[in-house]
Formats: structure tokens, C-alpha cells, sequence
């Protein structure tokens, strides 16, 4: 589950029960009526906020951005290509969706990669305006949104919201040159991605893999790990933990790791984060992953894909004796091999990874110290229901404030719109 490393966790203000309206110089088709408080917003306040980075304008040909000279391409009901399962939560922000746009849901038959492309060749949805994916479980049938893919998308298209912290299914920078925003869900998951990292790190500390397997072994096995456990062990007060990527999820597990666990924490970002923030999460910026794999105790990835496989057996050799690492980013992130050969020389003396670099196989080498040093998972950190609902609203919300002619809440390529001149 990764998200943008250098995505500021943005202000605590809600996100508006009604998407912002346009800005006077942007086009103004149909805006979604008011909604209703969604109560799923309240449980969780600090994950949902308002974006508040500035956006280019997005030029397009069906959307002028003078509203007064309307023409029959600026007032025509913009399209949502909704794909993937239907909405299970959020059936009152997708009624809104539904009475302000004409919304299409391909079935699966026609998700496929040849029936997608074959579909895209025919125009069989015409010039859509939108596409949503609600949900990470399905909507990715047709694979990879890559130059294949991409180049056969109607000109009309604004706005790609998915479900998903990470966006490595998609050619975001192509899609940017394309006027195409691509709107992630990290904030929907950054909440369940770090809890979950909070249960990896404290397996790293305290040989979990090795106590559950051996609760199980026969009583041989249990008395034996009560005595070994001990000195494998440790209080995680006083360590320090390295964050690599202080994005929504670092800056979670950030404030839960010096607050709930009093542990030093240190992070390494490609861009340091202002000074306030800093002060605020109590973290120290590394100016080079080399310096903060050095000096932690427990190394975490929390970094979209984008980053390469920063742990390989060069960084591998910047632990300390002992270290720890988990992954709760992407499985691309690590030389798997390289990361299996200093567990099994002792360099490492533990790795908890939630994702893995061939899912959903996982690396052998890896699996066979399950039972001792290496807490395995299949890819769960951000699977939460509350993850769900989130996915789904921010998802369409993305979709109503850009139709809107306001601005998208949670982009991630804004930088690729800008190279093209559109702002
Ligand atoms: O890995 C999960 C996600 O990208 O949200």
C-alpha cells in the first residue's frame, strides 16, 4: 500500500458535503445537488480533508473555460466510466453522481484487456468525461493503463479517481501530458495501512512470527521459545524507527510510534517537509536514505513504487548489526533475494512485508523463515471496511469536484498537467 512520499498531509478541514464550486473563469457544467452529511466522514476526521494545493486549470476541448460562450459540447451531460464493482457504501453520494452525469458500468465481460481496448477502438462509451474506480478489488481487469491503453482514450477525459493508495497500475505521468488528472485514495487508507504497520514493527521487535508459529509446535516447542523469545526481544521505547516516505501513512505512523510508543523517529522523504510539521509529528529528516538506514533500529517503507528498489544488497549493508525492516509500500521496493540472503546470514535479524515483489506468490526463500524471523502477509494493510467506504466516496467526490470545474481533492500527477502548459 503505498502513496505519494511527498504528499503533504493536507489541512484538517472535511471535505465539503457539496463538491467547490468553479472558480468564475472555469466552465461550469452540471454541479451535483447538496448532499447529505455522509456519517462514515465523522468517524475518521483527520483522514479525509479538503486538498489544498493549488491546480492548474485543465484545458479541454468539451469543457471551454469560457462559460459564456456556451455551445452544445459545453452544456452536454458529462460521462462517468464507472468501473469495476458497483457502489456498496456510499449509495447517497452515488445517487448525486447519477443525477448530475450520465454514468456507465461496462460489465465484466467487457473489462477484459482485449474487450477494453477493442471497446476504446469502437468509442462504444463515446467521449466519457470521467473514470471511476471505486473499488481496488476489481476495475483492473483490463491491466495496465499504459501507452496501449492511454493513447486510445477519448480526448473528452479529465479525470481518473480510483480506489488505491498506490498507482502503479496506471501511466500517471502519461496520463498528466494527456490533461488526464489521476486521483489516488491514500488518504481512505493511510489510517488502516499504519495500524497495520504498528502490528509488523512491533513483530519485528518482539520475534512474533516465531512465538505464533511455535504456540503451536507442541510443548517442546512452547517452553523452548519462552526462554528464546527473551533475548530475541525488545521494548520498542528508546529505538528508533526510520520512516522512508513521510506521506499520509509515515506521518500516521509517526505520531503513533513517538506518542503511543515513545520511540525516536527519523525519516528520509525526497523532499524535506516544512519545519512546522516536523515539530509537530517530533521527526528528524535524514538527508539520504544511506543516513537513516544507519542510524534505525527498524526501517519502514512507506513510499509509492516510483521510488525503484531502494532496498537491495547495497542498502542491505547500511543496517546496523540486526536491523529490522518492513514493507507495507510495494513488493518492487525490495530485492527480495538479496533481502532473504542477510536475514539468513543474521545481518537482519528481522522483516515483516505485507507486499511482495511477484504477488500473490511470495518469495520461498522468504516464506522459509516464517515460522522464525520474517512475518508475512498477503497484501491486508490497507483492507479495512472503513478503507472501503472511504475508496468509494473520495473516489466519486474526485469525480464531482473536477466535473465541477473545481479542483480534484486527492491528485497525484498535477506535475505532469503543469509540464504540458496547462495551467
Ligand atoms: O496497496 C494498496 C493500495 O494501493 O491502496
Amino acid at each position: 500500500m503505498a502513496e505519494p512520499a511527498n504528499t503533504p498531509m493536507p489541512p484538517s478541514t472535511p471535505i465539503s458535503a457539496t463538491p467547490r464550486s468553479a472558480s468564475p473563469a472555469q466552465s461550469a457544467p452540471p454541479q451535483p445537488g447538496p448532499l447529505p452529511p455522509i456519517p462514515a466522514f465523522t468517524t475518521s476526521s483527520s483522514s479525509f480533508s479538503s486538498y489544498s494545493g493549488t491546480v492548474p486549470s485543465i484545458r479541454h476541448p468539451h469543457h471551454s473555460a469560457s462559460s459564456s460562450t456556451s455551445s452544445t459540447t459545453d452544456t452536454r451531460k458529462p460521462v462517468v466510466l464507472h468501473i469495476g464493482d458497483p457502489i456498496q457504501y456510499n449509495p447517497q453520494t452515488y445517487a448525486a453522481l447519477s443525477a448530475s452525469f450520465t454514468v456507465i458500468r461496462p460489465p465484466a465481460a467487457e473489462r477484459s484487456r482485449p474487450q477494453f481496448l477493442q471497446a476504446l477502438r469502437e468509442r462504444r462509451w463515446g467521449d466519457f468525461d470521467a473514470v471511476l474506480r471505486p473499488f481496488w478489488g476489481t476495475g483492473g481487469e483490463m491491466g495496465r493503463w499504459d501507452a496501449e491503453l492511454v493513447e486510445l482514450l477519448p480526448a473528452s477525459l479529465r479525470v481518473f479517481a480510483s480506489a488505491g493508495a498506490g498507482f502503479d497500475w496506471a501511466d500517471v505521468e502519461l496520463l498528466g501530458e494527456r490533461g488526464i488528472v489521476y486521483c489516488n485514495g491514500g488518504l481512505a487508507a493511510a489510517e488502516a495501512v499504519a495500524d497495520f504497520a504498528v502490528a509488523l514493527v512491533i513483530g519485528t521487535f518482539r520475534a512474533l512470527p516465531y512465538c505464533l508459529s511455535s504456540a503451536t509446535g507442541g510443548p517442546q516447542k512452547f517452553e523452548k521459545c519462552h526462554d528464546d523469545a527473551t533475548p530475541r526481544s525488545r521494548n520498542l521505547r528508546s529505538q528508533t524507527l526510520g520512516l522512508v516516505g513521510l506521506g499520509n501513512i509515515g506521518q500516521q505512523l509517526a505520531l503513533k510510534f513517538t506518542l503511543a510508543f515513545g520511540m525516536t523517529v527519523l525519516y528520509y522523504d525526497i523532499e524535506r517537509k516544512p519545519a512546522a510539521l516536523e515539530g509537530k509529528l517530533g521527526v528528524r529528516f535524514c538527508a539520504s536514505l544511506e543516513a537513516l538506514i544507519r542510524s534505525s533500529d527498524c526501517v519502514v517503507l512507506c513510499t509509492p513504487s516510483g521510488a525503484g528498489q531502494l532496498i537491495n544488497a547495497q542498502s542491505l549493508a547500511w543496517f546496523p548489526p540486526g536491523g529490522r525492516l518492513v514493507n507495507v509500500a510495494r513488493g518492487s521496493l525490495v530485492d527480495e533475494e538479496a533481502l532473504a540472503s542477510a536475514l539468513e546470514a543474521g545481518k537482519l535479524s528481522a522483516a515483516a512485508l505485507d507486499v511482495h515483489a511477484d504477488e500473490p506468490r511470495v518469495n520461498p526463500r522468504l516464506a522459509a523463515l516464517a515460522d522464525d524471523r520474517v512475518m508475512l502477509t498477503c497484501h491486508n494493510a490497507g483492507g479495512t471496511v472503513e478503507t472501503h467506504v472511504g475508496f468509494e466516496e473520495l473516489a466519486m467526490r474526485n469525480v464531482m469536484a473536477v466535473l465541477g470545474g473545481g479542483a480534484p481533492i486527492t491528485p497525484i500527477n498535477l506535475q505532469y498537467l503543469k509540464k504540458k502548459g496547462g495551467a
